[in-house]
Formats: C-alpha cells, structure tokens, sequence
C-alpha cells in the first residue's frame, strides 16, 4: 500500500511535470515553425518589394526596354507571375506580357504611399488565383505584381506539422483570413485576432475546441500577420511505446519499492526474531570439519560449526550471528537444535565408526543452561566420543562451571580448550576445571617454520600438555610443513584445510566412505 502510494504519488508528479515540459516544448516548437514562415515570406516580400520599390524607372508607354526588364524579373522570381502597371485612373495600361491595348478597366490607384496587398484576384492573363503585391508611384501610377496562389499555398503548407488546425495569413484590419489551409476559427468572443506583432493565444475558440495559436506579423508588410493553431489536446501526443514504457517503468518501480521494503522491514526485525524465525525455518544448518589423524590421514571425528542460509545474505559464517545470539541468549535455542541434528547427522558415520568423535561448542551461558546439560547429556547415548570446547576467551564462573563440568565428565564427555593459548584464563581453567584437551590455537600454527614471536609458545604449550597428560589437537593446519612439524612432536590429531575445510553433510560421508 505504502509502495503503491509512494509510486503513484512520484509518477503523478513526475507525469504532471513531463506533461507540462512537453506542452510547454510543443508550443515553442510551434511559435519557432511560425516564426520560420514569415521569415520565408518576409524574404520574398522584401525582393517583391525592392522591384516595385525600382519601379519608378519604368516607362510609361511599355517599351521594348521596360518589357524585357519585367519579364526578366518574373523569370528570376518564381514568386511573380505578373507585372503590371495602373494608371492614376485605373486601367492596366501594360503588363509583363505586353501592352494592353485597349487598356482593361480595373480599380483606381489608392494614394496611399507604401507597401500594400490586395486579393486574392482571378488574374486576366493566366486565369490563376492570385494574390496582389502593389506600390503608387509619386506618379499616381500603381506598380503591382501578382503572386500566384499556389505559392502562397506552398509557403503555408502545415501537412508536416501533425495536427495543426489550422494556417492563416490574415488581414489585421479586417481580420479576414486572405489565405488560409486548414479548419479556419477565432478565439471566442473575438471579432479579430488580437494581432500585435508577436503573440500567443489560448483558450476556447468558437469551433468549441480549446486551441492554442501562435501570431506573427510580417515585417515587410505588417498589415498581414501569420497565425497557425493547434488544438490543444494535440500540443502532447505520446507515441504508444513511450506510454508502454512509463507503464512498466511505474510497475517495475512499485514492485522494487515493494520489494524493498518488505526487505527494510525484515532487517528492522530484532536480531533475537530474525535468528529464531531462521530456526523455525530451517535456515541454520550444521557443517563438520573433519578431524585428521595425520599418520594415516582418515577421518576420526569432527567439529561441529554452524551456518545460516540467509535467504537474502546466502550463507553466512557464526561470525555474523554466534556473537549477538550470545548476546540475546537465542544461542541456547540454537545449540539445541545442532546437537540434536548432529545426532541425526552423524547416526550412520557412528554405527560405522562408533569412537568417532564429535565436538561442539560451548560457552558459559549453555554451561549454566539444564537444558543444555541435559541435551548433551542425552547426545552422549548417541556419541560415545563426545567433546565440547571451552574457549579460553568467555570468563567461566568458577564453582558453578566446576560441578557441571565435574557432572559432564562423570558421563564420559570430554572437555577441552577451544583456542589454547589466546586467552587469560587457559592456565587457570587447566587448574579449576576438568579439562583433557587442548586445541592449539591456529595463530600458534601459522608460526611454525616463521621467527615470530608465537613460535617458541608452540613448543611451551606442547611440553606443557605432554607433562600435565592432556591431548593435543591442532587446528588451522594449512601446511603439509606445519603437519610435519606437528608430527615431529607428537600431535598426530589435525584440523585444518590442508586436510579438508567445514564439510556438509553429504560431502562428509562421501569423504568417509572414499
Ligand atoms: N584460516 C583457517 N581457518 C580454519 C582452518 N581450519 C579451520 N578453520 C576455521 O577455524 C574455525 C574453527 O572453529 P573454532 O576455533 O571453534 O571457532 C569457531 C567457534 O568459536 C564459533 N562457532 C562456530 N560454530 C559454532 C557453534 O555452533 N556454536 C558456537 N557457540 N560457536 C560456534 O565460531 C568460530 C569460527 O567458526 P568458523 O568460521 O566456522 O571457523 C572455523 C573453521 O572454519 C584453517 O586451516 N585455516
């Protein structure tokens, strides 16, 4: 829901602004089209223009020499297609074809000065539509030149524009459309186009569609102005694949959004509901690392470790969870459960091989827990050698540990000292406590064969447990140097991944029946 409401929420807004920036792009897009147009127009009025503007040299009486002249400028401009010449009393005198004769009655010669348009007429000569440039002379002549149409028609072809409603050239003062492609309509309520020089328009127009429309006069001849409207609902068009994939951008989002905080939620759960959520379901699960015995290399028990199969982390190592399930005491639930599937494990291997040992971990916390004793005290029908570790690291209350320790040793469980030698407490537990084993810790092992100064402990230690009458384990054994050096001494039980790393159960039996 929060995900939903989260996705739904950003793409309103992130379509809302998309939307806006695609009109808003669509409009400038349109203004920029307008603008390119009558700047195409406004070109070719200007060159009409400089010709009429030249015509004051032209001879009254359509001379060979003024003939040729006209004719030449129609050639050179595709926009003309006739020049003509009025006289003040209105009648065309003498065009680019030739003198007429008789003169053909047309209209008067306004004395307006300047550049002005008239049309669109029928012209006599090619009976094409046209539309009218024209200049009065200081004579009172008029100097017109006809643009055909079709010209006109090419100027303001929209068909390249999708869905523009409409292309007007318009008459500011009568606001009548003298040119027009398209479904022509005001804004409503409007007699004219409002046509200043450059603007836009939006709103309803009187077709009852809601429009957007952009104005541009012509500079040359200002009377005209250039409008093209769209309607508005046609500004954004979004191409299908583009709403396609919005769509499955929105669901990819919401389906991560959900994703991730379904996850969020599990890591917020307490360290103590995650570790026992992973027992209920099956997540924490035993490895064995074999114990060697390094003269003839066989498999003669193992040490119990544990793992998670994290179903987002993968498998995690009892250095990610071991310390804070100490902490919040779930190590108990934990330890329970793996001595039970030990059992379950290993029932094959110790019918094959009933002195196999098998070794857990243990801290002071189970030690204190009647469960657990009872646990253990109940695996010890099932495993005839079985060890549990102390590591010399966790402070062990002295007379509480001693009577447990005193009772598991009683029931034949053997005890020893996981990390021999890393501690404080290991000498004062081989004085207090009922140990038999000492596991030399893998620091003390990496020294072999280096001048560190863990190498000298090495042997101390192995003096030490030959007087006192302990076993030896050693762990970390990497080395074929190091399982030599141990042998030399007479520590023939190895652990380590010279010999094989923490097994799965399958990979466990496979090595022992090899
Ligand atoms: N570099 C190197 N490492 C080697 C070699 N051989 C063995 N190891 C690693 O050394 C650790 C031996 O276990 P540990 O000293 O009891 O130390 C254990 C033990 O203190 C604790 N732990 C593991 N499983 C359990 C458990 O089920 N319960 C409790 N309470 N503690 C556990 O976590 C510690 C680490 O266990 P792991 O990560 O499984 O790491 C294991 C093992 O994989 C080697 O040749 N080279």
């Amino acid at each position: 829901m929060i995900a939903w409401l989260s996705c739904s929420f950003v793409f309103s807004i992130a379509t809302l602004f998309s939307y806006v920036h695609l009109k808003e792009t669509a409009k400038a897009n349109l203004a920029t089209v307008v603008n390119r147009i009558v700047s195409d127009i406004d070109k070719e009025f200007t060159v009409v223009d400089d010709t009429l503007k030249y015509a004051v040299d032209l001879s009254l009486n359509c001379d060979p020499h003024s003939l040729h002249h006209m004719r030449r400028l129609v050639f050179e401009n595709p926009g003309m297609s006739e020049i003509g010449v009025i006289d003040p009393k209105g009648k065309l005198i003498c065009n680019s074809f030739g003198r007429l004769t008789p003169p053909v009655n047309t209209s008067a010669p306004l004395k307006q000065s300047g550049l002005r348009y008239y049309g669109p007429i029928i012209t006599d000569y090619l009976e094409l539509p046209a539309f009218v440039l024209a200049r009065t002379r200081d004579d009172g002549y008029e100097v017109n030149v006809l643009m055909p149409d079709h010209w006109l028609k090419r100027m303001l072809d929209i068909s390249a524009h999708h869905d523009t409603n409409f292309a007007a050239l318009v008459d500011n003062t009568t606001g009548v459309p003298i040119f027009l492609n398209g479904n022509y309509s005001l804004p409503i309520r409007q007699k004219l186009f409002p046509a200043k020089n450059r603007q836009a328009v939006e709103g309803h127009f009187d077709d009852g569609a809601v429009k957007f429309a952009y104005i541009s006069a012509i500079p040359s001849l200002p009377q005209l102005s250039l409008i093209i409207a769209k309607n508005d609902d046609r500004l954004v068009k979004m191409e299908w694949i583009w709403g396609l994939l919005w769509g499955v951008l929105y669901c990819c989002s919401w389906g991560g959004l959900t994703f991730l905080l379904i996850n969020y939620d599990k890591r917020q759960l307490s360290s103590k509901t995650q570790i026992l959520r992973a027992l209920a379901n099956e997540e924490l699960f035993n490895v064995y690392q074999p114990l060697v015995c390094a003269q003839s290399k066989s498999i003669v028990g193992v040490e119990v470790l544990i793992r998670w199969r994290h179903p987002l982390e993968g498998v995690l190592g009892p250095a990610y969870f071991v310390p804070e399930a100490e902490r919040d005491g779930t190590i108990l639930d934990i330890s329970i459960a793996q001595v039970e599937e030990a059992i379950r494990d290993l029932s094959e291997i110790l019918l094959q091989q009933p002195k196999f040992k098998v070794s857990f971990n243990v801290n002071g916390l189970l030690l204190g827990s009647k469960r657990y004793i009872d646990t253990l005290l109940g695996a010890k029908k099932h495993i005839s050698s079985l060890t549990i570790e102390l590591t010399e690291r966790d402070v062990l209350t002295q007379a509480q540990t001693k009577t447990v320790l005193n009772e598991l040793k009683r029931a034949g469980i053997e005890i020893a000292i996981d990390d021999f030698g890393t501690g404080y407490s290991g000498l004062q537990y081989l004085q207090s406590f009922p140990i038999d084993l000492l596991k030399i810790d893998q620091s003390f092992v990496a020294s072999i064969g280096l001048d560190t100064l863990q190498s000298p402990v090495l042997a101390a230690v192995i003096d030490m447990a030959e007087k006192l009458d302990k076993k030896l384990i050693a762990e970390g054994v990497e080395t074929q140097a190091q399982a030599d050096y141990l042998q030399s001494r007479g520590v023939n039980i190895h652990q380590g991944w010279l010999y094989y790393q923490a097994l799965e159960l399958p990979q466990l039996k496979h090595e022992m029946n090899k």
